[in-house]
């Protein structure tokens, strides 16, 4: 698992830190190791190559200025563009000077254009707001690749969010830990491959704000049948879906619940005949109330969202087992807040809205995602995973989870049935109900990566990779042999 802890949280952290330890120490630790990433960057051939500095008025523009020092030593010729020459880190630029580095203050926009590699040091944690109109324009000439201080100027650090004028860098130095910015939204597509540099912080971080899974931890928590297990003991996930307008939602998430666990499935509504039919192994009913029991529910996927499928809906919370609602479930629970009271609430329920399901449940998402979904967690008694390009798991003891996805490919019609599916028998294993989201959410992601290879794909050629996912993902989980 990886931790992400929110710029407030990193600078308590980094204030604690610099009580003890030498002046100066940490910000050349810091550019030591952005510098050994842009030599990285220019390899083969270092000596005579070209790199300009973009120094904006803080540390950042500090961090920059001493990387242009180290790699002045080893023969790089550096330029250093100073944004606000007055504000410049004076030691930064001192150092710099020393060792021969060119310094100019206006007519960047040469430098700019002919650098073999251009490091962005214009804004970092205090960041606020996209670039200012003179950073903007020099930005505009970039065409070498971009290595990024801390993170691509322009872009909210806590949030991610892109609202202007912003770099989009090639890769990212961070120091310490990683940061929002990293893995929300817009901002994680901005940053690049981003290279933690170790400062020596952790030790004085707490908790982090946000966990972010890894394969491994996937492969880790994700179920399989032991020797005495049968489909009983892995958990019977129920699924209420489809209508006869959209047999095809039902058929998603009943596919995908069949193929993530060994446990059994069971099918509740008016698509049974589509589901026997090419899931021999699902025992099918056309209603809920003759289903049998479940360990988990899911409800919602093309249900539709009259009164009979708000009938069916009360149902399934009545059943006082595990619940996935998503999709018309989600507008339905919007509509009638009677719904809610058919719930115990103490018992785990997962909701999967996109953007527009959670305006109607909670309100408009906004810039911070993260805290958007923890609102609304908190509100319902729910899990709320928040789709979009990073995926949003919050929990509502404050728990929250990140899935940056590394492609766009599973953004197409009838992945969310799909992913409901997933939640559904990850629940009816047993699992935390977050991390059953946020399990399902990876899984979902990588399974969409296999099923693409370049090119776009439709939800069944996702839900036939899901196998092919989980074994990814056990198989990172396997200890590495010598
Ligand atoms: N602490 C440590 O030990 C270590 C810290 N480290 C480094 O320090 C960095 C944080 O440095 P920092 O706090 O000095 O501020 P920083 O982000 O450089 O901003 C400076 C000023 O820029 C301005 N500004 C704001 N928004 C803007 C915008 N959109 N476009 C343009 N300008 C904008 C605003 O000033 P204003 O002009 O508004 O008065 C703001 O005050 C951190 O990211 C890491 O790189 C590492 O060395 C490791 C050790
Ligand atoms: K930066």
């Amino acid at each position: 698992m990886k931790g992400v802890w929110t710029t407030d949280h990193v600078r308590e952290a980094e204030n604690r830190l610099l009580a003890r330890v030498p002046d100066g120490s940490l910000m050349r630790k810091a550019a030591f190791g952005l510098a050994t990433v842009a030599l990285r960057m220019l390899a083969p051939r270092v000596t005579g190559r070209r790199v300009t500095l973009l120094v904006g008025a803080g540390n950042n523009g500090g961090d920059a200025l001493w990387a242009g020092a180290f790699l002045r030593r080893r023969g790089v010729a550096v330029t250093a563009v100073l944004l606000a020459p007055d504000r410049a880190h004076p030691e930064g630029l001192a150092a710099l000077r020393k060792t021969g580095g060119r310094v100019i203050t206006e007519d960047a926009r040469e430098a700019v254009r002919a650098a073999d590699l251009v490091i962005d040091g214009i804004v970092g944690l205090s960041a606020r707001g996209p670039l200012r109109p003179a950073a903007a324009e020099l930005v505009e000439q970039v065409s070498a690749p971009v290595l990024a201080v801390d993170l691509p100027s322009g872009v909210e650090p806590d949030t991610g969010a892109v609202n202007g004028p912003a770099v989009t860098a090639t890769a990212t130095v961070t120091f310490g830990c990683h940061k929002p910015v990293h893995v929300l939204g817009e901002g994680a597509k901005r940053c690049g491959e981003v290279h933690l540099v170790d400062i020596g912080l952790r030790p004085e971080l707490g908790e982090p704000d946000i966990t972010v899974l890894e394969h491994a931890d996937v492969g880790r928590l994700w179920p399989v049948p032991g020797p005495t297990d049968d489909k009983y003991t892995q958990g019977v996930t129920g699924i209420s879906a489809g209508s006869s307008a959209y047999p095809g939602a039902a058929w998603l998430s009943t596919g995908a619940a069949t193929l993530a666990t060994s446990g059994m499935v069971r099918y509740a509504g008016p698509a049974a005949e589509a589901i026997r039919a090419s899931w021999p192994e699902v025992i099918t009913t056309g209603s809920v109330a003759d289903a049998g029991r479940v360990q988990a529910w899911v409800v919602g996927p093309g249900m539709g969202t009259g009164a009979s499928a708000k009938e069916v809906l009360a149902q399934v919370l009545e059943a006082e087992v595990p619940v996935c609602a998503d999709a018309d479930a989600i507008t339905l629970l919007a509509k009638h807040e009677d719904l809610w009271d058919a719930r115990d609430p103490a018992t785990p329920m997962v909701l999967t809205p996109h953007d527009r399901e959670f305006a109607r449940l909670a309100g408009e998402v906004g810039d911070d995602r993260v805290a958007a979904a923890l609102r609304a967690a908190k509100r319902f008694g729910v899990v709320v995973l928040l789709k979009g390009h990073s995926t949003v798991v919050a929990a509502p003891d404050g728990r929250a989870l990140v899935n940056p996805a590394r492609s766009s490919w599973a953004a197409t019609a009838g992945s969310g049935d799909v992913l409901s599916g997933l939640i559904g028998s990850l629940l009816a294993s047993g699992m935390d109900p977050w991390l059953a989201a946020g399990c399902a959410a990876m899984a979902h992601e990588l399974a969409g990566e296999l099923a693409a290879e370049g090119a776009p794909i439709p939800a069944g050629a996702l839900l036939r990779q899901v196998p092919d996912a989980i074994r990814v993902l056990r198989a990172a989980a396997e200890p590495v042999t010598p």
